[in-house]
């Protein structure tokens, strides 16, 4: 079985919910502490949402530099598939794993409701989805703004490594309506809106996360 890891530090909320998820894609969710340089050998890492180290300095700085985060990003390099959900995002940006930053939302206001998305890439972790599909998830974040160069967004454009975009103007002034992007080879994956709270139909919203999950538990079973 796909052993995925998820990762725990200090001011995480929401990694029960994306273990959760592994869980209901088919694969085995493995913890990993934010405090171990060990990824106990599994197959693929969500870096889940939240407040970690309570967003001091910048949401996902302190993060990107703990213990854990070396050996993800050299793997997520070489090739692993690694999901970055929201605060998640913002710790593979900081890394320097993903490009961009996420910045304070416009007007300022935390925003949370749900929201529309568009699949545009067909990467690791959304092979389930057909390009061009819309998903409703859930969106909850205060720095869900993602701005980049122009000539990096461009970049991403060109190279189609823009894999989620907002199906109305991104209601945090994220730049050219981007809600998730990925590295080169598609394995690296960023979004700020939550697959893991839209996996489960008692609950809700809609199951349209789950198609994340089952997407690289596909792609590490086609490798196997
Ligand atoms: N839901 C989250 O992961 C929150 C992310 C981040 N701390 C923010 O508010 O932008």
């Amino acid at each position: 079985m796909s052993r995925i890891g998820v990762i725990t530090f200090p001011g995480t909320l929401d990694d029960v919910d994306a273990a959760r998820a592994v869980r209901y894609a088919g694969a085995e969710p493995v913890a990993l502490w934010h405090d171990d340089a060990d990824l106990q050998g599994v197959d693929a890492v969500v870096v889940p949402g939240g407040f970690s180290y309570g967003d001091y300095l910048r949401a996902g700085a302190i993060a990107a530099r703990s213990p854990v985060m070396g050996p993800v990003v050299e793997a997520g390099r070489a090739g692993m598939p690694v999901l970055g959900i929201c605060n998640g995002f913002q710790i593979l940006c900081e890394a320097g794993l993903l490009p961009g930053a996420l910045v304070r939302n416009h007007g300022l206001r935390f925003v949370c409701r749900e929201v529309g998305l568009r699949v545009e890439a067909d990467t690791a972790w959304t092979s389930s989805f057909t390009v061009g599909q819309e998903i409703r998830v859930p969106l909850k974040s205060g720095e869900g703004r993602y701005v980049a160069d122009a000539a990096t967004l461009d970049a991403l454009e060109a190279e189609g490594r823009v894999v989620f975009r907002y199906t109305e103007p991104a209601p945090n002034g994220a730049l050219r309506d981007i809600a998730g992007i990925s590295s080169a080879d598609g394995r690296v994956v960023g979004l700020m809106p939550h697959p893991e709270h839209a996996i489960d139909a008692l609950t809700g919203p809609g199951t349209d996360g789950l198609g994340l999950f089952t997407s690289v538990l596909r792609r590490l079973t086609a490798a196997a």
